[in-house]
């Protein structure tokens, strides 16, 4: 007779504890989680004057109107690289390195970027990239069409890392929620922000922000749950959330160690009205 505190092995044996109970891609009309096993999967992608590098498109406008971004993960092999990465003149990018090393030539000088360097590159920018080491390089690209004001000069190019640039702590936190803001969010050229977001394991953000803005979220580092329009979604490292305007936001980092993703926001610019038809 077996008492009542004999536990059983499932067929298939027992998930590790490291294992995410919700490890499944979601795509609703609010947001799109696409977990790190289909992340980087069959679903490669080329594009033209690179060599030695495939890529993986993990967000792109969809409706024509609302969206604003898109986010590349990109992966270049030694001795790879594009001497015309960018074919559009309107296009300002975020190059963020996770792994490896780039070499970015921009506008004649010559940067090398490991991981958590970052690079902010206006439109008409113009850039080369290369991976001269032995490693393959990996790295997000995210792509806007920049928003002209006039008599606002465009932003120049600027090359950091998240080591140095110093995270803030969000008010009343207790520092258990940080953000790394790469630039000054009084600095109107700018009309977007790729942040890195830190929690502390047990951070909150405490209740449903519903903004405008739209988010790419890449989860860079550790575990949590978000709250994502009603639901809860599990996210961990590697997993990519897609979220649109408006869409209600809220979540709770689970342990060990901290829970970080890059955030990209379009900020600081007038709504486009629909015009009625005549
Ligand atoms: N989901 C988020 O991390 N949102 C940020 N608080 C933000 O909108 O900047």
């Amino acid at each position: 007779m077996k008492n009542k505190h004999t536990y059983y092995t499932p067929t298939g044996g027992l998930p590790p504890q490291s294992q995410l109970l919700s490890d499944r891609a979601i795509f609703t009309q609010a947001y799109a989680i696409i977990p790190k096993r289909v992340l980087t999967d069959i679903v490669t992608s080329y594009l033209p004057f690179w060599q030695k590098m495939r890529m993986w498109v993990i967000a792109r406008p969809l409706s024509g109107f609302a969206e604003t971004f898109s986010q590349y993960i990109v992966e270049v092999e030694p001795g790879g690289g594009s001497e015309k990465p960018e074919l559009d003149d309107s296009a300002e990018a975020v190059l963020f390195v996770v792994a490896g090393e780039m070499e970015l030539n921009i506008e004649g000088r010559r940067h090398t970027l490991q991981a958590g360097g970052y690079a902010y590159l206006p439109p008409k920018c113009q850039w080369t990239l290369t991976n001269n080491s032995e490693q393959t390089l990996k790295f997000h690209w995210i792509r806007k069409a920049y928003q002209y004001v006039d008599g606002l000069a465009a932003p120049e190019p600027f090359v950091t890392s998240d080591q140095d640039v110093a995270a803030v702590a969000m008010p009343d936190t207790d520092g258990v929620w940080q953000t790394t803001r790469f630039v000054e969010p009084s600095d109107m050229r700018h009309d977007m922000h790729v942040n890195i977001v830190t929690f502390q394991p047990g951070g909150v953000i405490p209740f449903d922000e519903t903004h405008v803005m739209e988010h790419g979220l890449y989860v860079l580092e550790g575990k949590a749950v978000y709250h994502l329009n009603g639901e809860w979604v599990e996210v961990e490292a590697g997993d990519f959330m897609w979220l649109r305007a408006f869409c209600p936001q809220s979540c709770y980092a689970g342990g060990p160690g901290p829970f970080r993703y890059l955030l990209y926001k379009d900020v600081n610019r007038h709504m486009p009205f629909i015009r009625p038809q005549n």
